[in-house]
């Protein structure tokens, strides 16, 4: 089985392309979705955040993600916290996800913290998405009604697309001028010949 991880910084649009990957069939791992269940579900990650973040995170046993992302992306050193609380959970909620699906011929992992987080080690090959940062932006703030700052916010505590793409075994380019489906649909042949 090859797995395929797809990074790219926040608005590139790394799950659009994912997505194309699962309509033909591909299963996808979406981190952000399985890190927001596993928050809510997973009694480890919430006695850690409780008890190193603060304790009022969750409401009715749901994390208050507003309030998290009010938290760590304006400190540091509380977002490397949760990070190393949330991380290693998801990197073995995946590696046994991976295992279920072990008779297909590929799965595909969507992750904007692919890199930054090491899960680059449990794939075969990265796809990274690319984006001139304004588009992101304005993508984020049209997609999630968030405001510039809060987006740039995050942005700052992701790697750099030209850090992240020394990973990359394949570059994509989501900016509205490049077809995306053109793209996708080679770069599919390409990683299913070798
Ligand atoms: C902080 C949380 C509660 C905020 O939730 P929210 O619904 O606002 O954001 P969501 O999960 O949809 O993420 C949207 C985008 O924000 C960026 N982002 C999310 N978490 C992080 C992080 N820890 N560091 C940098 N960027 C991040 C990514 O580009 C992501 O795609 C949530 O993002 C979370 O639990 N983050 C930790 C899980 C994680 O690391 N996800 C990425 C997995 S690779
Ligand atoms: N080529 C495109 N044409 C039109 N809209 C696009 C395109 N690419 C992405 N978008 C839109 O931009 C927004 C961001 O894309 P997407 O959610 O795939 O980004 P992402 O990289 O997964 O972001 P995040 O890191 O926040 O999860 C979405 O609303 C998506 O529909």
């Amino acid at each position: 089985m090859i797995r395929i991880g797809i990074t790219g910084g926040i608005g590139s649009g790394k799950s659009v392309v994912s997505e194309i990957f699962h309509l033909h069939g591909i299963p996808l791992y979406n981190a952000d979705l399985e890190a927001k269940k596993l928050n809510d579900s997973s009694p480890y990650i919430r006695e850690q955040l409780t008890l190193q973040i603060g304790k009022d995170l969750y409401i009715d046993d749901k994390l208050d993600r507003k309030k998290l992302a009010s938290i760590i992306f304006h400190d540091s050193r509380k977002l490397a916290i949760v990070n190393s609380i949330i991380h290693p959970e998801l990197a073995r909620h995946f590696t046994a996800w991976c295992l279920q699906r072990r008779h297909y011929p590929m799965v595909i992992l969507d992750a904007a913290l692919l890199i930054e987080a090491g899960f680059h080690q449990f794939v075969d090959k990265v796809i990274m998405v690319q984006a001139p940062k304004e588009l992101r932006i304005e993508r984020v703030i049209q997609r999630d009604g968030s405001v510039r700052n809060e987006v740039e916010a995050r942005m700052d505590s992701q790697l750099p697309e030209e850090e992240k793409i020394k990973y990359a075994d394949y570059v994509i380019c989501n900016d509205n001028r490049h077809s995306l489906i053109r793209q996708v649909s080679d770069l599919m042949k390409e990683v299913t010949k070798n």
